[in-house]
């Protein structure tokens, strides 16, 4: 193609991105950047000989188009559309399933040292965000490729100055300093006129700086940075002047060993609404008009928006909060807290292990930290938790958003993992809310916890103001019981925002005269006591939540029960330890069987199984087969649950 063939089919990819993605929701603002890099990559590179990576991944969907997938963009996202990020069952183009950050430079090390290994002359180019490559991950992959010079690797910084929000900390500045690079030397100029023209400071000093010259260049200029890692380094170039940027390539590429090219895009480049949009130029959106970039359906009340408010209520109570963001203030909602209280939210940049470590130095300097996550991204600083947080009893307050199943950003972005893991730290207290209210209120008990770490979780999505309590025994939160007449057959436990469903399924059960009492433990971690009595008092305990089934809060309460001998039956409704495929959240739920249908089903099931021939009742016929994972631990085949004697 010629030069302006190529500029017309990057206007016609833009306009391709708006109108498809405006309809399904993705990542807009990333893709409407890369247009021009993509393109180029793919004409000066032959992939998939070549190894093509994008770091996080949410930026490829110009690469799908270009390799096969256009047809896919419709149901982008949707149960059995195309993935939002690289997906290898896609096409042989996508050598990895990126979304979690700044590990493409890992990958690429790996890979360019395989194939030299087995003598194969190709190359890997990687993609990496000025936001990714905040992550210590491509530190540390750096560090290792530019120990070996030998092998044809070509790193693109996709520099757009951004994460959500602008990208932050000395890195971010380096990049920035380029783009000021004439300012620079100009003060630079001015600074030496005056120094020689001053007869007081004179020439000495003049010497003197002129010296530390080089050493402020090094703490300005990102090309003295990467060279002094001993990198080649290319740039910077204007990531949207194909001509420019290919010939960039080019270069790289003839170079033969690790190279950095270093583009500038704009993030958003080419939508109105997109470059207009203040606060992240639409990095991720629901669905859109495409003409004004307005949201299409009018936002429910969600997590994140409760617990936005609340901290910023809590902040003005305590000046000891300090609040902490790995790169995501508006995600996470502390953006009207960063600005209600400057100085008081620290946003590290995608530094979720150093977040963790620096919450433990908070707290033991006196300040109560609340650091504010994704569930998927909690898994990142496990370790810090463990060792600086939880060993050395700091009372950090941890706050989950995208807590289970999230649907729509496919397997990795499913917050399934973090009961499981926090599980198994020591001292560790989790609180899962039901509803608005108990968000507000476990939120404020996270916080004035002072001995230990604490977390909260919750998911994705609206949120009901408020599901009542009959009574509080303990932590414990009755929300239902057995209706005059019905026994106590049933203790179905309900965690988090489960509640509902446990309340519908409750509802049918009692329809089939089987005695339903539902409970909301509010604190799973560890499993309340009241709730190891109330158990005693059921013939079968039934545990539903929105989490990963091994190591969850059903697989915990089981072996509360066995450590306390009790031999009431157990069943748990929990996520299957599985990779889950992209859907939306309702669909992904249908499919595991986690409705109210779905659960009522199976407890009329397993009344009958556990509880004999008195409540054996009809399955509704409505039901469809679940698939929800449930256990057989606990399983006795006693019509009563009974205290194991002590031996
Ligand atoms: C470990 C991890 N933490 C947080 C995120 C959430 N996240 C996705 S994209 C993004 C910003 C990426 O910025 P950059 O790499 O500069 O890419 P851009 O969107 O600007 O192209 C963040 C924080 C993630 N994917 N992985
Ligand atoms: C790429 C990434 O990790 C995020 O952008 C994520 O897709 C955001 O998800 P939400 O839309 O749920 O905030
Ligand atoms: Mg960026």
């Amino acid at each position: 193609m010629s030069q302006e063939e190529l500029a017309l089919l990057a206007a016609e990819i833009r306009a391709f991105l708006v109108d498809k993605v405006s309809r399904t929701g993705g990542h807009l603002g990333p893709n409407l950047g890369v247009v021009e890099i993509t393109l180029a990559i793919h004409r000066v590179f032959d992939s998939p000989h070549d190894a093509v990576l994008f770091d996080t991944g949410h930026q490829s969907y110009v690469h799908k188009m270009v390799t096969g997938r256009l047809d896919g963009f419709d149901k982008l996202r949707q149960r059995g559309g195309l993935s939002g990020y690289p997906s290898r069952s896609e096409s042989e183009h996508d050598l990895v399933e990126s979304s979690h950050a700044s590990t493409a430079l890992s990958y690429a090390d790996g890979l360019a040292t395989a194939f030299k290994l087995s003598g194969k002359r190709r190359h890997v180019v990687a993609v990496v965000g000025d936001g990714a490559l905040t992550g210590g991950m491509c530190w540390e992959a750096l560090n290792n490729i530019a120990g070996d010079k030998s092998r044809p690797l070509v790193i693109v910084v996709n520099d757009n100055g951004r994460s959500y929000s602008p990208t932050i900390g000395g890195l971010a500045d380096h990049l920035a300093s380029l783009r000021l690079r004439p300012g620079y030397e100009r003060a630079l100029e001015s600074g030496k006129r005056t120094l020689q023209n001053t007869p007081v400071v004179g020439k000495p000093l003049y010497a003197a700086l002129h010296a530390a010259k080089r050493g402020i260049k090094d703490a300005l200029s990102p090309q003295v940075m990467f060279e002094d890692l001993g990198l080649k380094y290319f740039g910077p170039v204007d990531g949207h002047d194909q001509q420019a940027f290919e010939a960039a390539l080019e270069r790289a590429k003839a170079f033969g060993g690790p190279v950095i090219v270093h583009a500038v895009t704009q993030k958003g480049r080419g939508y109105a609404p997109a470059e207009n949009h203040v606060a992240d130029v639409m990095h991720a959106i629901g669905v859109i008009d495409p003409v004004t970039g307005k949201a299409t359906k009018k936002k429910a009340a969600d997590w994140t928006g409760v617990f936005a408010e609340e901290i910023v209520k809590i902040g003005a109570e305590r000046e000891d909060v300090v609040t902490i963001t790995a790169a995501m203030l508006g995600p996470t909602g502390l953006a009207k807290f960063a600005e209600t209280y400057p100085g008081r939210c620290l946003d590290v940049g995608i530094a979720e292990q150093h977040a963790m470590t620096a919450a433990a130095g908070l707290a033991m300097g006196g300040m109560k930290p609340v650091f504010a996550v994704y569930s998927t991204f909690l898994n990142r600083a496990f370790d810090q938790l463990l060792m600086e947080v939880a060993l050395h009893k700091q009372p950090v307050s941890i706050v989950l958003d995208r807590s289970g199943v999230t649907g729509d950003d496919g397997a990795s972005h499913n917050g399934m993992w973090d009961l499981s893991i926090l599980g198994i730290v020591p001292g560790m207290r989790v609180a899962v809310p039901r509803d608005a209210v108990t968000l507000r209120e476990e939120l404020r008990e996270s916080v004035a916890i002072d001995d230990g770490p604490s977390a909260i979780r919750y998911g994705k999505g609206a949120v009901i103001e408020e599901i009542p309590a009959l009574e509080r025994i303990g932590v414990v939160d009755v929300l239902r019981r057995p209706a005059d007449g019905e026994g106590k057959d049933v203790l179905l436990v309900a965690v988090g925002c489960f509640a509902e469903l446990a309340l519908e399924a409750a509802q049918r059960l009692s329809d089939q005269g089987v005695g339903v009492t539902v409970v909301d433990p509010r604190w799973v971690v560890p499993v309340p006591t009241e709730l190891v009595a109330m158990a005693a008092e059921h013939r079968l305990v039934v545990t539903v939540e929105d989490a990963g089934r091994h190591g969850g809060f059903g697989w915990a309460t089981s072996a509360a029960l066995r450590d306390a001998n009790l031999d009431v039956p157990l069943r748990d409704l929990a996520i299957p330890q599985r990779f889950l495929d992209h859907a939306s959240r309702n669909q992904v739920l249908a499919e595991l069987g986690l409705t109210a249908q779905d659960v009522a089903r199976r407890v009329t099931e397993w009344t009958a199984e556990y509880l004999g021939e008195d409540a054996e009742q009809d399955t509704p016929a409505e039901a469809p087969a679940p698939q929800a994972k449930e256990s057989t631990v606990d399983k006795t085949p006693a019509s009563r649950s009974r205290k194991r004697p002590q031996s």
